[in-house]
């Protein structure tokens, strides 16, 4: 049964909250110390919600100061498996009994409808808490094949003070997607929430001192990029960063870490992922449903939205008909108002940014659908007759626009979907099996869809191939990997003497 509730009781929500808005550090809230801030604005009315702590590199030293603290003294990471498992299942409970009140604040924040931020991201955000959590006490450690006399143990460590720089599309998934298995790990943590969407943090972090997570294990430094995200990316003490964003912003981790301790960066960048429609793409209706779903869903503000759609040229009318049919009916407005497929954008200044390549579009390729913007809203736009070559084929728009490429074979699609730098998601639709398996396996993406679209799910492991992703993978077991070490423990077992010589 869908939990939805009314607009007007949504509005009612959004009316009664005062959310907290200054760092959250060592278990307390503390504004930053410069005392400045900065608004962060409801992107669907213009209206401030609230004045945010504008940290800056003092505020972020001591936050990795307490980080630290907390790991070295052991108060998480030594904590017996059950222990930390139990407090981040109530975390987890917390969250759900907070459901309304989290989907409201993350919708008001960032212009997501409420409708994606109940059903999608707020059950996401439990769900992945909870299943990290569940597996804390379910990971067994390894011992090598190194014959009878030693014994070589593999251990995983957490890899000490992580931190975790977050995107504003996703702002409690991504959250849950990086303090879920840090958390579980044992890793102090740092988030830095992207400047237009620090609200849902905070609250969680407020609500991961009531689940009983011990102070300074969970810290939310709040600010822009380069007052706050800079000087976590160069800090000599923070021992990785996860990073969701944008490839240039990215890159620019990979210069702090190498500026600083070689910390490790975790990278998970931009797209621009194609949906593969072969000629014997069968159930068109299906195809046009994941096609649409795939292209417009968050209004595109999604690191693996189908932005290229990439069809032969004999199911190409057949197909469009059916995408236009469907894309009509995603209605946009209001984002408290779960009958809104599309909300705001998440400000002004990507507002105009999306809108500068709708008018790029508008001069180079055929708007089939859509193709204007007000007010900070974008509908739902199909360029047909995309250049390859063109911006609208090769950049990262992050909004609802999807790019129609026609082709005449299977292998052409493939050449043109892999002619990008990124090399995030794609989907391909073929009735052959045999066909489709070999396209999957010939798109150098990190997450390929058959027949359907979808982002996998907190079981399967999510990154990107290229300048779409570096160093690690967010969700699976194989997240872990991103905030753990790996200690080879060796114990001698032989009946060599001390005084034995070893060749
Ligand atoms: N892969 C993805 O999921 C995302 C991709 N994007 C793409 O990036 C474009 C730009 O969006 P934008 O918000 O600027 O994304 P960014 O990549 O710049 O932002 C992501 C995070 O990095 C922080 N950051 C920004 N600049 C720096 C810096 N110099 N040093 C350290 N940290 C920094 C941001 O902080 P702050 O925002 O507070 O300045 C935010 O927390 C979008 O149009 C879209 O194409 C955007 C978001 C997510
Ligand atoms: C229902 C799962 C949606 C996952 C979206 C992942 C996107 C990440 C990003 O844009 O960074």
């Amino acid at each position: 049964m869908s939990d939805l509730q009314t607009r007007e009781e949504y509005q009612a929500i959004a009316a009664s909250l005062t959310p907290a808005a200054t760092a959250f550090v060592d278990g307390a809230f503390r504004p930053a110390r410069s005392g400045k801030t900065f608004a962060s604005t409801n992107p669907a009315t213009g209206e401030t919600l609230a004045e945010v702590a504008a940290c800056q590199a003092e505020d972020v030293d001591f936050a990795v100061r307490k980080a630290r603290e907390a790991f070295d003294d052991g108060r998480w990471r030594c904590k017996a498996p059950a222990e930390r498992k139990d407090i981040l299942i109530r975390l987890a409970k917390l969250l759900h009994r907070n459901r309304h009140e989290l989907a409201v604040l993350e919708s008001l924040d960032s212009g997501k409808p409420i409708r994606d931020c109940a059903t999608v991201d707020v059950p996401d955000t439990i769900n992945t808490l909870k299943w990290h959590a569940e597996a804390i006490d379910k990971l067994y450690d390894q011992s090598a094949p190194v014959g009878e006399d030693a014994m070589a143990l593999i251990v995983r460590e957490p890899i000490g003070v992580a931190a975790c720089v977050l995107p504003w599309n996703f702002p409690l998934m991504m959250l849950a997607w990086k303090i879920g298995p840090a958390l579980a790990s044992g890793c102090s943590v740092i988030v830095k929430p992207a400047e237009q969407t620090s609200l849902s943090a905070l609250r969680v972090a407020e609500l991961a001192m009531e689940a009983g997570l011990p102070a300074g294990v969970l810290n939310v430094v709040t600010g822009d990029g380069p007052g706050a995200g800079e000087p976590l990316g160069l800090h000599g003490d923070v021992d990785m960063v996860s990073f969701t964003g944008s490839t240039e912003t990215g890159r620019r981790f990979l210069r702090y870490s190498a500026d600083s301790n070689l910390k490790k960066v975790v990278l998970e960048c931009g797209g621009k992922n194609p949906a593969i429609v072969t000629d014997d793409a069968e159930d068109l209706d299906l195809v046009a449903e994941h096609v649409t779903n795939a292209a417009f869903w968050n209004m595109g503000e999604n690191c693996s939205a189908t932005s290229r759609l990439i069809v032969h040229e004999a199911a190409k009318a057949p197909l469009m008909e059916r995408i236009l049919a469907r894309a009509r009916d995603w209605r946009t407005g209001d984002p408290l108002d779960p009958a809104n497929h599309l909300g705001a954008l998440v400000d002004r200044g990507h507002f105009d940014k999306v809108c500068g390549y709708l008018e790029h579009g508008r001069a180079e390729a055929e708007v089939v659908l859509g193709g204007q913007g007000a007010d900070g809203y974008v509908e739902p736009t199909i360029f047909d007759a995309v250049d390859r070559e063109s911006r609208l084929a090769r950049e990262e728009i992050f909004g609802p626009v999807l790019s129609v490429i026609t082709v005449r074979s299977a292998d052409e699609a493939v050449t043109i979907a892999n002619d990008s730098p990124y090399g995030l998601a794609a989907s391909v639709f073929s009735a052959n099996g045999k066909r489709a398996l070999r396209t999957a396996r010939a798109v150098r993406a990190g997450t390929v869809t058959v027949n359907c679209y979808g982002e996998g799910d907190i079981t399967t492991p999510f990154g990107g191939y290229k300048q779409s992703g570096f160093g690690g993978r967010d969700n699976g077991l194989q997240a872990h990997d991103q905030y753990t070490e790996l200690k080879t423990i060796w114990i001698d077992l032989s009946d060599r003497g001390p005084t034995d010589a070893v060749d």
